[in-house]
């Protein structure tokens, strides 16, 4: 297995430091296997709510969930997958806050495994470094590829970039739909769930705060 980056480690390492790591057993296996027995376990889910897996329709599912799982939506559980971070130095002396709004972001209930479907601002004041634009958005992509809840998924992209750029004054809200409260349970086709974390300025600073607050508003 292949070292981890040094920015994938120092983020790991933060965020066990804060206590905001996903809960997690790690398991000594290559990906190969691990789909293999992914395919085999889903392969008996099917049969045990009697899905004809001679089917041609269903025959290949165990295998696509198994790909499906480990390589696309929960890819971020592998800090091996961490995207790669491009800092530019802030000769530019920019001191005001930068905003990235409606960050696509899709991931997955830990409590029941279906889809969480949102969008995500990420905001920061500029220290030493600022951050290539796209690199936010894959590091939102990032957490969003593990089972998830809001709240968690929320610090952990305020600690990552805090961590990245040097500075506490970053700021992260979430406005997400659960698929497990609009499409079963409750069954709400309509609530929107706002999740906030703000760090450095963004916490103790009124004006910059209302800044940032104010910035969500535009839609
Ligand atoms: N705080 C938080 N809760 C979540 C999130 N995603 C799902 N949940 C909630 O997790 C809870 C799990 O509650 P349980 O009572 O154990 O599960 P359940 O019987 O399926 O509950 P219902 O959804 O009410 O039918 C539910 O209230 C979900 O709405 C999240 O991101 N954050
Ligand atoms: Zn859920």
């Amino acid at each position: 297995m292949s070292e981890l980056s040094l920015e994938a480690q120092k983020v790991k390492t933060a965020l066990e430091q804060k206590n905001l790591e996903t809960p997690l057993c790690r398991v000594a296996m290559d990906n190969r296997e691990r789909k293999a027995k992914i395919e085999a376990h889903f392969r008996e889910i099917m049969q045990l709510m009697e899905l004809d897996l001679s089917d041609d329709s269903l025959v290949e599912t165990p295998r696509r969930v198994a790909k499906m799982y480990v390589d696309e939506i929960f890819s971020g559980l592998d800090y091996h997958n961490f995207p790669k971070i491009t800092l530019i130095e802030n000769k530019m002396q920019v001191d005001e806050m930068i905003t990235v709004r409606d960050i696509t972001l899709t991931s997955v209930c830990e409590h029941h495994f279906v889809t969480i479907d949102g969008k995500a601002t990420v905001s920061y004041i500029p220290k030493s470094s600022v951050i290539g634009l796209s690199k936010i958005n894959r590091i939102v992509e990032f957490f969003s590829q593990r089972p998830q809840v809001q709240e968690r998924l929320t610090q952990q992209i305020l600690v990552a970039l805090q961590t990245l750029l040097g500075t506490a004054h970053v700021a992260v809200s979430i406005d997400a739909t659960h698929y497990c409260v609009k499409a079963r349970g409750v069954k709400d086709a309509t609530s929107i769930t706002t999740t906030t974390s703000l760090g450095g300025g963004f916490k103790t600073n009124p004006s910059t705060r209302q800044e940032f607050l104010r910035s969500l508003k535009h839609y």
